[in-house]
């Protein structure tokens, strides 16, 4: 579990985080959601130490990340997996030699045992036969595969990714969400994905922060979404008169199920 406690940020006179408390939990997928420019990937880049913040707590399963120095950050960075927009794969690199990269970094073990680690890697998000393919041979969606097997291959305790459906159409994205979804419950993983994509929040989004203009406006899972009550976040998820038809279906839906009805209006149902 990570927790955000009251995190500010600023650059220059500009506020950008303006005291920001979230939990993301483990084996679940947690998504960073919230219009362009609202804040989501510098909080991401301080969740992960690559910008400091200027006040508040980050807690890595009760440790607290803004308090160690470098050397206790760096070990909470060799348990943190990371998928790049765009992949970032190295052009130059088979698929498998890009896999085994953070392996050679930060890796203990024998080459064999590493190489072992590697084939694992790539039989789980189905890419063996690819092992010696370049970048450039194989697409989009393979790419990203290969970018997931790259960040879990030192089984990681947290995982995160940025914008991973960018650039993929409908039906890989989904694939893509399913298979980030099957490794953070099989490992139980703190997954964090920071995404514009709404088949992502509609399918896979566990616990979802929904950011606006540098403020947590609401935190929750995709079934509580669909009966929030939040104007800002309505107006934001269910844009178009097809998703506001299509939420009324799933209400309608969730409804038909008694335990779920039981919830609703319970403390916490915003
Ligand atoms: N290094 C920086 N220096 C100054 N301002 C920055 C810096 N990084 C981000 N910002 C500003 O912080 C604000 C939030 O940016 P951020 O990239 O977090 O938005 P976002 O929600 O991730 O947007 P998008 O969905 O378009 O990626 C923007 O106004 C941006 O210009």
């Amino acid at each position: 579990m990570i927790e955000l406690q009251n995190i500010k940020k600023g650059f220059g006179d500009k506020e950008i985080l303006k005291g920001v408390s979230a939990v993301m939990e483990s084996g679940k997928v947690n998504l960073i959601i919230g219009a362009s420019g609202s804040g989501k990937t510098v909080m991401m880049k301080c969740i992960v130490g690559l910008i400091k913040v200027d006040s508040g707590a980050i807690r890595y399963d009760n440790q607290d990340f803004t308090a160690m120095d470098d050397r206790e950050k760096k070990e909470i960075r060799q348990q943190i997996g990371m998928l790049f927009q765009g992949s970032a794969l190295f052009d130059s690199m088979t698929v498998e030699q890009n896999v085994m990269f953070p392996l050679e970094m930060f890796g203990t073990g024998t080459l064999k045992e590493k190489k072992k680690r590697v084939e694992e890697c790539l039989e789980r998000v189905q890419l063996k036969d690819a092992a010696k393919k370049f970048p450039a041979e194989i697409s989009g969606g393979m790419k990203k595969r290969v970018g997931i097997a790259r960040a879990i291959v030192l089984n990681p305790r947290y995982l995160f990714c940025d914008e991973p459906n960018s650039g993929l159409d409908p039906q890989t994205s989904l694939l893509i969400d399913q298979l980030i979804k099957e490794l953070t419950v099989e490992y139980n993983i703190t997954t964090v994905i920071n995404t514009h994509d709404m088949n992502t929040v509609m399918e896979s989004g566990d616990h979802i922060v929904y950011m606006y203009q540098g403020q947590k406006q609401w935190e929750g899972s995709n079934k509580d979404i669909v009966f929030s009550k939040d104007q800002k976040l309505n107006d934001f998820i269910f844009a178009s008169e097809f998703l506001r038809e299509a939420k009324e279906m799933r209400q309608l839906d969730m409804f038909k199920d008694k335990n779920w009805r039981d919830q609703l209006g319970k403390p916490g149902n915003q």
